[in-house]
């Protein structure tokens, strides 16, 4: 369940189960099976289970979607690329929750956010077609105000801010500099009526300046969990996550300021 503190916020954890499945596909073997990552993480805390249906299909399967899906007590949200393939097996799918995403096949992982400017026309058309099938589509993009805006003007009711930069940030400068961009880009996305969420790279410590920020409503979490479950098990690994957001979360609640860093 959503963890709902005295001041009436949630905040979400999403576990991505993506590197579950890299390290089932590094020999072929049927396991670790991300079904029953995704299981287990449930029952250990996480409000959602995530993951990337990639076109190259480097991690999770089109056979994974279609196992976990209707095995789900919380949510799933399915990160895909703006093609009409992806757009098209979603609608078969018809998870809750559907975030676009840019992809290139020669990156090691995501880089950037969505340019909804630049693809203002077939992310609009993504859109319309997934909400169409009762889906709630979230637009995976950069804290910047443009992109902001045209996300909400394509229709979009969530937004999820790209946290890459950020996690990447390697002095206490550009930390700061990054997470003062991500927190104009929650506001921003709040003033034009978004759901904001955000991720990519949050780990253990830098996940919580990002989860104090009181208006975010759900970070996406995966590889650092998945590399933390290797050493202290999967349910604990996915506990301590939602516990650090919690106290993050509650720390900022309850009016403790050295919460908000
Ligand atoms: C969109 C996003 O940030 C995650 O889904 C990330 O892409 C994890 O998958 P990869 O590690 O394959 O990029
Ligand atoms: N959208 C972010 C996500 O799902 C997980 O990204 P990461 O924690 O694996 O970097």
């Amino acid at each position: 369940m959503s963890f709902l503190h005295p001041t009436g916020q949630v905040i979400d954890l999403g576990v991505n189960i993506d590197h579950v499945a890299t390290v089932r596909n590094a020999r072929g073997t049927v396991y670790p099976d991300p079904l029953r990552a995704a299981l287990l993480a449930e029952q250990a805390g996480a409000d959602l289970i995530t993951l990337h249906l990639r076109e190259d299909r480097r991690h999770i399967k089109d056979a994974d979607v279609l196992a976990i899906r209707p095995q789900l007590l919380t949510r799933m949200n399915l990160e895909a690329a703006v093609t009409q393939e992806m757009v098209d097996f979603a609608c078969l799918v018809r998870p809750q929750d559907v975030c676009l995403v840019p992809e290139r096949r020669e990156e090691v992982t995501t880089e950037g956010g969505l340019d909804v400017i630049r693809y203002y026309k077939d992310v609009e058309a993504a859109v319309k077609q997934l909400a169409a099938e009762g889906i709630r589509v979230s637009l995976f993009i950069d804290a910047d105000e443009q992109q902001i805006a045209a996300a909400a003007a394509v229709g979009a009711p969530v937004i999820e801010l790209h946290t890459g930069r950020y996690a990447e940030a390697e002095d206490e400068e550009a930390v700061a500099r990054e997470l003062a961009r991500i927190k104009l880009g929650v506001r921003a996305g709040i003033q034009h009526g978004l759901r904001v969420n955000a991720g990519h790279g949050l780990h253990y410590t830098n996940v919580q300046p990002i989860a104090a920020i009181p208006e975010i409503h759900e970070l996406n979490i995966g590889h650092a969990i998945v590399a933390h479950a290797l050493f202290v098990g999967w349910e604990h690994a996915v506990r301590e996550m939602k516990a650090i957001m919690v106290d993050a979360r509650l720390g900022v609640a309850l009016g403790n300021p050295s919460a908000e860093t």
